[in-house]
């Protein structure tokens, strides 16, 4: 059974068909990228998954489960994470709380049945299993507003996984960070855990290459084209949605 599966999904603003048909299904334990010129639409399929946004029609399933129109809130308890291109720290919060915080919004249900003193110890262990995971163990007492850039989208990742997701949707999780970051950021989500599934939106070719074998390309709210990187690197429909808007897709 696919972990997420998307069916003829369709949102429209106003006259604009923003996402127009979708339907996929990504297996668990699947990386895949998400790419397309800008507008085709990423950001907005993103929102109809996580429930940020209700789609017109067409249906959402996690791990086989209709989950259509359900908030942000019940998709997380589902077990949908996402990570955001905006800033979603609590800057004068340390990374440990930070984690902590999201990591106790998750108990608040799972620890319900545990006694008071089990449940503390268990916030704490599940806290340093996460740091672990985002590299950040050894930065654990500093402000969230002292990290570097890098290590602020990496503690981003941490309150991602922190809710314990079965699919994750990365935005960007390499947007504005500098060649190193960007190399460290890789081989940490490679490492994620091999049951979680994990849909990328990422313009970056060599970061997708390295990540997913499989790509979704959006155009005008539509899939183009779904395959391995190689085979739609070749598809004239992508290397004309492509054309004006970069070299990224012809050169990776
Ligand atoms: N809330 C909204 N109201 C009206 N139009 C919107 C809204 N959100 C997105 N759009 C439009 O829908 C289209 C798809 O936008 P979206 O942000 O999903 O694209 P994207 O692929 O994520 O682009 P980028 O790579 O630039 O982030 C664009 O034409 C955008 O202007």
């Amino acid at each position: 059974m696919p972990a997420l599966e998307l069916e003829s999904v369709c949102k429209r603003f106003g006259a604009l068909s923003a996402i127009d048909g979708v339907s996929f299904a990504v297996e668990p334990g699947e990386r895949v990228a998400l790419v397309g010129p800008n507008g085709a639409g990423k950001t907005t399929l993103f929102n109809l998954i996580s429930g940020e946004l209700p789609p017109d029609s067409g249906t959402v399933r996690l791990g086989g489960r209709d989950v259509t129109r359900h908030t942000p809130e019940k998709m997380a308890r589902e077990g949908l994470g996402r990570t955001f291109q905006r800033n979603s720290l609590f800057m004068e919060s340390t990374v440990y709380e930070n984690v902590r915080l999201a990591v106790q919004a998750r108990a608040g249900v799972s620890f319900q049945m545990l006694r008071p003193i089990t449940a503390y110890s268990r916030l704490g262990e599940e806290t340093e299993r996460v740091l672990e995971l985002v590299r950040l163990s050894g930065r654990a007492g500093v402000r969230a507003s002292e990290l570097s850039y890098g290590e602020q989208r990496q503690l981003e990742l941490g309150i991602a996984l922190a809710t314990g997701p079965r699919v994750l949707l990365l935005d960007e999780p390499t947007a504005g960070m500098s060649a190193q970051e960007t190399g460290e950021m890789v081989a940490m989500l490679k490492e994620l855990p091999g049951e979680i599934t994990l849909l990328i939106v990422e313009h970056d070719m060599d970061v997708v290459g390295a990540l997913a074998r499989r790509i979704l390309v959006l155009n005008f709210g539509r899939l183009i084209a779904d395959g391995p990187l190689e085979e739609v690197r070749r598809n004239e429909e992508v290397l004309a949605a492509y054309l004006g808007v970069g070299e990224e897709v012809r050169d990776a």
